[in-house]
């Protein structure tokens, strides 16, 4: 499905990454480590399209996701460190946007869905108001709402209690089974929930 194909990318005259390559297939997840620094959200964001590598290309389908971006978009879901939330809309409020912009009808029950990542009382709340972990569960609704088939994201766990990463992780199973394909940094350890995790280590390069 993905292809990292020699990629380097340079940030203010150093190298964080050189002749980076790698690939990831449907099913599988792919955890990305390294210490602070070491350029996984600049990879991350090479990979999303968001930033354009300095040598080498990132191949969907086998085909350069610059040149097909919008074919490439429709099957990308990216989280990121920033939210992605409107912090003044309320959680139903925000969900009911991201259906709208998808183009999808209001079909689901949203309050069943909301109270399933632990916002039961908090559907009609201003975001602005939640904590960091709730407002991250709103965040991270939209893995619910999406049909893409690759996920990237950006320390998804942040904020969330046990009961919220167990949540998560538990997604993560059923679209891995449904053939999509999930790349992540985190710092949590994910081995004994995914044994066939594959991880890429950045090492912090001077
Ligand atoms: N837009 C930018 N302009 C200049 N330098 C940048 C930019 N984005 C990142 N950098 C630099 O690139 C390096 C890697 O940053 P990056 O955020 O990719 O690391 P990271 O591995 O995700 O770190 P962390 O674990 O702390 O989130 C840092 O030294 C950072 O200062």
């Amino acid at each position: 499905m993905l292809h990292i194909k020699s990629v380097t990318c340079i940030k203010q005259e150093r190298c964080l990454f050189e002749d980076l390559n790698f690939s990831l297939k449907s099913g599988q997840i792919m955890q990305l480590a390294g210490p602070n620094g070491a350029g996984k959200t600049s990879l991350l964001r090479i990979i999303a399209g968001f930033s354009v590598p300095d040598e080498g290309d990132v191949l969907w389908q086998g085909k350069s996701i610059i040149k097909n971006y919008d074919e490439f978009a429709r099957e990308l879901l990216f989280i990121g460190h920033k939210t992605g939330v409107n912090s003044q809309l309320t959680a139903l409020e925000n969900v009911q946007f991201w259906l709208q912009i998808q183009g999808y009808n209001d079909t689901q029950d949203l309050y069943v869905l909301l109270a399933k990542i632990g916002l039961v009382g908090l559907e009609d709340v201003p975001v602005r108001m939640l904590s960091a972990g709730q407002q991250r569960r709103v965040a991270l609704l939209r893995l619910w709402l999406n049909s893409a088939k690759l996920w990237v994201l950006d320390e998804p766990f942040t904020a969330l209690d046990k009961a919220g990463v167990a949540f998560l992780q538990q997604r993560f199973i059923t679209h891995l089974e449904q053939g999509g394909a999930i790349l992540l940094t985190t710092h949590q350890d994910l081995t004994t929930h995914f044994n066939d995790l594959q991880t890429v280590t950045l090492e912090y390069r001077h």
